[in-house]
């Protein structure tokens, strides 16, 4: 699906961006380069009494605004280049919310889904006994992704514990963990809700009302569910097609999220969810709709399939599903793309709010965490917005002149790099 490979896509998008922006050719160079990679080797007992080692990384992409922070990955496709890609992607996520962070990311090449629970809890523990000497609550902070959940960030948080016989700060050494094992609460839809603040205000921009106008999902995980749920319970949206690895459905009159989730529970996919017709996952993306919401993996709108989105709105939850050409045929349309790392940073700011808690014992209200969500997320939408129309070009690029310089400044005043 992938048209480039992932790094070499974050690292095209950079050099596009620099181009909107005063920077010296010897920061350009030092961001296009992750400043730590770190491969292990993640062995573990399997339940047949075989030993199986995986293979694991943890990227540290920059860390010029404060210790990096991003999720880990379980994938069977998953590669090193992927995760350096993602982990740069992290840093200018961390900074167009301006949240003392710098960006990282982690993942190990499995496939969970063959995993039984109590493997699942060894491999957990044995990445962290891997990696455990280049993290910490003040250096790196990890936090789930794609095929991790907070099951696996507890079992990972008690094993740092372990290692570091410490109780206090331990509980930030990771985020996204349940709540009563110092997570909280609103990290679940996190992702979905601060995308939805995007979208609210993208809406505002374009003068949509939302009321009553269609959107298609693709993914049906986290970000894809909790989008489903808050886009029609909350925005009155019609939710018309949803998607997992296995195909996607349509229904023109609306799909009800939670019934959907109970049909995947039961029939582990959506395909075949009564009432609905099912389409593939390239139909979902090229539908008669108000918002597309990709919320599953990279690369799936390329230079082949750009030009039959036919939705206003692209609201980018996964990371990475617009390849560089297939951007440049969007912007031409006139689709306004909230892109990736603006779209989706919900999750790593209620992450942020987390890990705060965590260090300083301060506990907030649900309430409390999404109005401080909502503030984070609407700054940074019109951050990117008006560098978009003030400069003349694309949301993306914007997303990149706003965050790349924060990025740059602390560059400089760390005295890294000279000009
Ligand atoms: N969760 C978070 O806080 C954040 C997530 N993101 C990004 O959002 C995206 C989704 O993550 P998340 O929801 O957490 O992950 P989950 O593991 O919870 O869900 C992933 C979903 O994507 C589906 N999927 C996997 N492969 C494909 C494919 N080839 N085609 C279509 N669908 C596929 C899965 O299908 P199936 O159910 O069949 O396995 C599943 O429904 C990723 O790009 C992630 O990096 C970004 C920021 C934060
Ligand atoms: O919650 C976090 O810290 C990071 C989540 C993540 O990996 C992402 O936003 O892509």
């Amino acid at each position: 699906m992938v048209e480039i490979d992932p790094f070499e896509m974050a690292v095209k998008q950079l050099e596009r961006a620099a181009q909107f922006m005063d920077i010296s050719e010897e920061a350009l160079e030092f961001l296009k380069k992750p400043m730590r990679i770190v491969e292990v080797s993640v062995p573990i007992e399997m339940d047949d009494g075989s030993v199986k080692v995986f293979t694991g990384f943890r990227v540290q992409h920059n860390w010029a605004r404060g210790p990096t922070k991003g999720g880990i990955r379980w994938h069977p496709a998953e590669t090193l280049s992927t995760v350096k890609a993602l982990a740069t992607w992290m840093t200018w996520k961390v900074a167009v919310v301006d949240l003392p962070y710098g960006g990282g990311k982690g993942g190990i090449i499995v496939d969970p889904k063959k995993l039984s629970d109590r493997e699942k809890e060894r491999l957990a523990r044995s990445y962290i006994r891997a990696i455990y000497d280049v993290i910490s609550p003040y250096t790196d902070i990890p936090a789930p992704d794609v095929y991790t959940n907070p099951q696996i960030m507890a079992w990972m948080m008690d094993e740092y514990e372990v290692i570091s016989r410490r109780k206090v700060p331990s509980f930030g050494i990771i985020t996204g963990k349940p709540p009563g094992v110092g997570g909280i609460v609103a990290r679940m839809d996190a992702t979905a809700r601060g995308a939805s603040y995007t979208v609210r205000e993208a809406a505002k921009a374009l003068g949509m009302d939302l009321k009553g106008k269609t959107i298609a999902i693709q993914g049906y995980g986290n970000a894809g569910y909790y989008m489903a749920k808050i886009m029609s319970e909350e925005y009155g949206m019609k939710v018309v097609a949803v998607s997992d690895s296995k195909g996607g459905i349509y229904n023109p009159d609306g799909l009800n999220a939670d019934d959907v989730l109970k049909w995947k529970r039961e029939h582990g996919s959506v395909k075949d969810f009564p009432g609905a017709t099912n389409i593939t996952n390239e139909e979902l993306l090229e539908l008669e709709v108000d918002v597309l919401a990709p919320a599953a993996i990279e690369g799936v709108i390329t230079k082949d399939n750009a030009d039959k989105v036919k939705a206003k709105i692209v609201a980018e939850l996964a990371n990475g599903p617009t390849t560089p050409e297939a951007d440049e045929i969007l912007h031409e349309k006139g689709v306004l793309i909230i892109p990736d790392f603006l779209c989706n940073a919900g999750g790593v700011t209620v992450s942020y709010f987390e890990w705060v808690q965590n260090i300083t014992g301060d506990y907030w209200d649900t309430e409390t965490t999404r109005a401080k969500l909502d503030k984070k997320m609407t700054k940074a939408f019109w951050d990117v917005y008006n560098t978009h129309k003030e400069k003349g070009i694309n949301m993306r690029d914007a997303a990149y002149v706003v965050a790349v310089q924060r990025v740059y400044d602390a560059m400089k005043w760390r005295g890294w790099v000279k000009k």
